[in-house]
């Protein structure tokens, strides 16, 4: 293998190593860094939507980059086509009319910068500048060996590209969806379980907020259902018949936040094929819900802020404001006030999302809802998986799913009855899968505080009463002290009855379990 066939090979490996992009580039410049001098890789797209070069991501070492977005001026995507950049070449802003226009916002002047144009099937979708402070740096044989960065890194940006069209149209159908799902089963709140048992104080406040328009955090663990809150706030509020527009900030690309969130002008540059409203005009006259709101970055959040405190939102090249009329729910399962402290998020957008917040419980607090949910994730899951009778729940197996801890809450119950309806063989469902958090979790919470908080029928006490007797005998079936002895049944009607009960027990007679 020559030199130039181990660099191509090591540099495809790197960018194309990982799905993040910023971990590939990180790792792609590590490796060029020690072939030569190197300050910044960075990698660029020309976006015909926005009308501008933005930037996808970059690695670099303390040294100024362009800003992340670069709007075209009137006819430049049309030079930039007609121009028909190929081969890598370094920017020399005398002779390049279209780089010598953008070189001070470029911050060209003063170092090298050595562009390798990207593309695809022949069409030029962006490129990879690599950067390096000083005049003159790289010569012909850097610009020789750049040549072999085109393809992989072609790839790479396509592939980003790519993903990102595929989470807008993601976000873009979840809206669909849940509009349609509205249509279908009727009111948001219809299908929120244990609204007057473990969830009665959070649907109490759901009451009284829903009219006003009030801005509201919903707070709670992940899967705890915040976001079904959030949307009976709104199914339930005067602008239930406007939009309900989702945004979860935790997956925008940092570089798209605002042309996703605020939209961009058409005509505002040439090439803005059409404008482009954001999640925030597309929500006027409705709700925004603005989920996992700790994950917004700093920058972003000044922006938030603004469109909160004026109620009007400039579009990404834009020259007027443009008045919105929302009501802003937002939700998070970290704790903001320590996010302020530590200088994560700021003080002044805490304390205008904070007026009225919503606590979610988590389902070890509220471990009542347990068979309620259960029973009705049956139901729905059987219904979309096409199982015309859904099965029924051994008595047993929901004691067991009450007396489990649910980190993954409500979600992860959801899933967990979906596997198990997908893995059904006949019978009752058993959730043989699920084992108590902690065995010396005490039987009492099941048997005795909760069991008023649901009505048990004849099975399930059977099974709460066998299972706390299986405890007290330690397990053991047969013999003297033993569970069918104290129960005053024979051994193998006891076991029999466990099996019908979908109670979990050592099949071995003579061990106690
Ligand atoms: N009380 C409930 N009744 C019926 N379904 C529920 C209930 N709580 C949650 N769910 C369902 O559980 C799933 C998770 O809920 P949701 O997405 O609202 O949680 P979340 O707290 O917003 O999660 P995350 O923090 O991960 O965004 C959803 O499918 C939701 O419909």
């Amino acid at each position: 293998m020559t030199g130039r066939d181990e660099f191509t090979r090591e540099i495809t490996l790197r960018i194309c190593g990982s799905l993040e992009i910023k971990e590939s580039l990180r790792s792609a410049f590590e490796y060029l860094k020690e072939q030569f001098r190197l300050e910044a890789l960075v990698l660029f797209v020309i976006d015909e939507r926005l009308g501008a070069v933005r930037r996808i991501d970059h690695a670099s070492e303390n040294v100024a980059l362009p800003p992340q977005l670069i709007p075209l001026p009137e006819g430049m995507l049309q030079k930039i086509a007609a121009r028909n950049y190929s081969e890598p070449f370094i920017v020399d802003i005398e002779k390049d009319e279209i780089l010598g226009a953008l070189a001070p916002v470029l911050k060209i002047e003063g170092n090298t910068h050595l562009i390798v144009p990207l593309r695809i099937r022949g069409e030029l979708i962006g490129g990879l500048t690599l950067q390096a402070s000083g005049e003159g740096r790289y010569g012909e044989e850097l610009l020789e060996l750049a040549g072999c960065l085109a393809e992989p890194f072609a790839i790479a940006l396509a592939n980003t590209l790519a993903h990102e069209e595929v989470l807008r149209y993601q976000a873009i159908l979840l809206d669909d969806k849940r509009f349609l799902n509205r249509e279908l089963y009727g009111d948001a709140a219809d299908g929120i379980i244990g609204g007057n048992t473990g969830l009665r104080n959070v649907m109490e406040m759901v009451r009284q907020v829903a009219p006003l328009n009030s801005t509201v955090l919903i707070l709670g663990e992940t899967g705890t259902g915040k976001e079904m809150i959030a949307n009976a706030i709104h199914f339930s509020s005067p602008r239930k018949n406007g939009p309900f527009i989702t945004v979860n900030c935790g997956a925008l690309p940092e570089n798209l936040i605002d042309s996703e969130l605020f939209g961009h002008e058409r005509g505002a540059f040439t090439g803005a094929v059409a404008e482009s409203r954001g999640r925030f005009e597309r929500a006027d006259g409705g709700t925004i819900f603005l989920d996992e709101i700790g994950e917004l970055p700093l920058n972003a959040q000044v922006r938030l802020l603004r469109v909160l405190q004026n109620r009007e939102v400039e579009r990404v090249g834009g020259k007027r404001p443009i008045p919105v009329d929302i009501r802003v729910i937002a939700a998070t399962h970290r704790n903001l006030q320590s996010m302020v402290a530590e200088g994560n998020f700021r003080e002044d957008l805490w304390y205008r999302l904070s007026g009225f917040p919503i606590m979610v419980p988590p389902v070890r607090q509220r471990k009542e809802d347990v068979p309620a949910l259960t029973r009705y994730f049956v139901a729905v899951r059987s219904r979309d998986l096409g199982i015309g009778v859904p099965p029924s729940i051994a008595p047993g197996a929901l004691q067991r799913l009450m007396e489990y801890d649910w980190p993954g809450n409500v979600r992860e119950l959801e899933n967990l009855v979906e596997r198990e309806l997908i893995l059904h063989r006949g019978g009752a469902l058993t959730f043989s899968t699920i084992l108590p958090s902690s065995e010396q979790k005490d039987m009492s919470l099941v048997a005795g505080n909760n069991r008023s908080l649901y009505p048990l029928n004849l099975d399930e006490a059977n099974a709460v009463h066998i299972t706390e007797v299986l405890k007290l005998a330690k397990g053991k079936i047969d013999g003297p002290g033993g569970a069918a002895e104290l129960l005053g049944i024979n051994p193998s009607t006891l076991r029999s009855r466990l099996d019908k009960l979908g109670i979990l027990y050592r099949r071995n007679r003579n061990v106690a379990g």
